[in-house]
């Protein structure tokens, strides 16, 4: 038997596995890299995270992804050169980190990498007649460079098993939010501010559990990143929320951002920087003649936005303004942007609002987190039916599996 496969069958019969998450998300900050000890699996998995650090991109990464993130029409040598590229710039990363938190490769058994999301195309988003209703994303930072750079067996790309059993690739965090933070004693909405917006809905654990499901609510942070980027070069976001709050939100723009097809579809659903982009934003600013609007107002106007499509998809599955919610717990960059958090409490009144660090999550390691508990369902768990039969939340354990040598 190769040897790597006999020590996956002997992780797999470990009582715990000490995995290393990987994230790297739309906002294109930097690769958050989370050292987890997971005991046990499904409904009985336990965490202890070890270490958590974000290891910021720099300029010059930033900008390669950026030569074919969310386009359209890119050069097929760029693509095919980033994708190893990435997969070895992520695994330095991952030793950077382990030397400087004095843990030998050696003791760890896996590490779960998500890579970086290039382009989302779910059937809804994309014009391409050829593949008319299907779904489709991709993840560069190919796993087998990951597991030769590191030496550690690595499993990777996750959302295409996802998409093959019919679901769109998106969003993943309904398993790991469901084994890891379901409660009897509540039910809760985890809501991850991104670039993309998303939540989670966990009814409390008990008979109707199986109807946690995920969705995207819309932008996050990526059009106010995208519009500080344009109009402050330099800047990567507005630390603090400090332009948004001393801005005014203009309606008539609010109402164009609003009205598109997005926010009004089913759930669950998800979206990208692809759809939510600059020429949506350019095409409502010209529609209401807000080409000129000051950055401040602009800025105010989109995180409003932000906030209302949280709204509308909580609305969604709640009913009216005035129905109970369940807490929310937040997570994400966005979580720590004032303006963005007081317009979700405008949005959402009565609604109780705590960090997932109230939860024993720290609300910037989540996804990365999350990631290792689906590498260590893959290795050691077995599919688990959510979404009380949505047809986009399919039941399978996902990623594939890479190993040194
Ligand atoms: N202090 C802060 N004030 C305002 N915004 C902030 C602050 N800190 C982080 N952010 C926002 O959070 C973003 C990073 O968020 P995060 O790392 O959660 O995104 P991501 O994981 O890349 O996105 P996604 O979840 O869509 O993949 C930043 O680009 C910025 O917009
Ligand atoms: C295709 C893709 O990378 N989507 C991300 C992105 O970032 C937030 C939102 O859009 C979510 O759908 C997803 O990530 C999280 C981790 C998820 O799959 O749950």
């Amino acid at each position: 038997m190769n040897a790597a496969i006999a020590r996956l069958c002997h992780l797999a019969q470990q009582p715990s596995r000490r995995i290393v998450g990987l994230m790297s998300g739309t906002s294109l900050d930097g690769l958050d890299v989370a050292l987890c000890r997971l005991t046990g699996h499904g409904a009985a998995t336990q965490l202890a995270l070890e270490h958590f650090a974000t290891v910021p991109y720099t300029d010059d990464v930033r900008r390669r992804i950026r030569q074919v993130f969310a386009r359209e029409q890119v050069s097929l040598e760029y693509l095919t050169l980033l994708n190893p590229w990435l997969g070895r710039l992520h695994a330095g990363m991952v030793l950077e980190c382990l030397r400087a938190w004095q843990v030998a490769p050696v003791d760890v058994d896996l590490v779960a990498s998500h890579g970086q999301t290039v382009y989302h195309a779910p059937a809804h988003q994309h014009q391409q007649a050829d593949f008319a209703g299907q779904n489709a994303t991709l993840q560069l930072g190919d796993g087998d460079h990951v597991a030769q750079g590191t030496g550690i067996i690595t499993v990777s790309d996750f959302r295409q098993k996802h998409l093959a059993a019919g679901g769109e690739g998106a969003p993943l965090a309904t398993y790991g939010d469901y084994l890891l933070l379901s409660s009897p004693a509540e039910a809760r909405l985890l809501l991850n501010l991104g670039g993309i917006a998303n939540f989670t809905y966990l009814p409390r654990t008990g008979a109707d559990a199986r109807t946690a499901f995920s969705t995207d609510t819309g932008p996050g942070n990526t059009l106010l990143d995208a519009t500080i980027r344009a109009r402050r070069p330099g800047l990567h976001y507005d630390a603090d929320g400090r332009l948004a709050l001393a801005g005014r939100v203009h309606p008539g723009l609010l109402g164009a951002l609003l009205d598109h097809p997005f926010f009004a579809a089913a759930l669950p659903k998800t979206t990208g920087p692809e759809l939510f982009g600059p020429a949506y934003l350019a095409a409502a600013q010209a529609q209401t003649g807000t080409a000129a609007l000051g950055l401040e107002d602009l800025l105010a106007t989109l995180v409003e936005l932000s906030a209302a499509g949280v709204a509308r998809a909580v609305r969604q599955v709640f009913g009216s303004a005035r129905a109970p919610l369940p807490a929310v717990y937040t997570s994400g960059g966005g979580a720590h942007n004032p303006a963005l958090l007081g317009a979700l409490r405008r949005h959402l009144p009565g609604a109780a609002f705590a960090s997932t660090a109230a939860l024993g999550v720290p609300p910037d390691a989540k996804e990365a987190i999350l990631f290792a508990v689906l590498a260590n369902e893959a290795v050691a768990g077995q599919p688990v039916a959510l979404g009380a039969g949505r047809q986009r939340v399919p039941a399978v354990t996902m990623g594939k599996i890479s190993w040194p040598g």
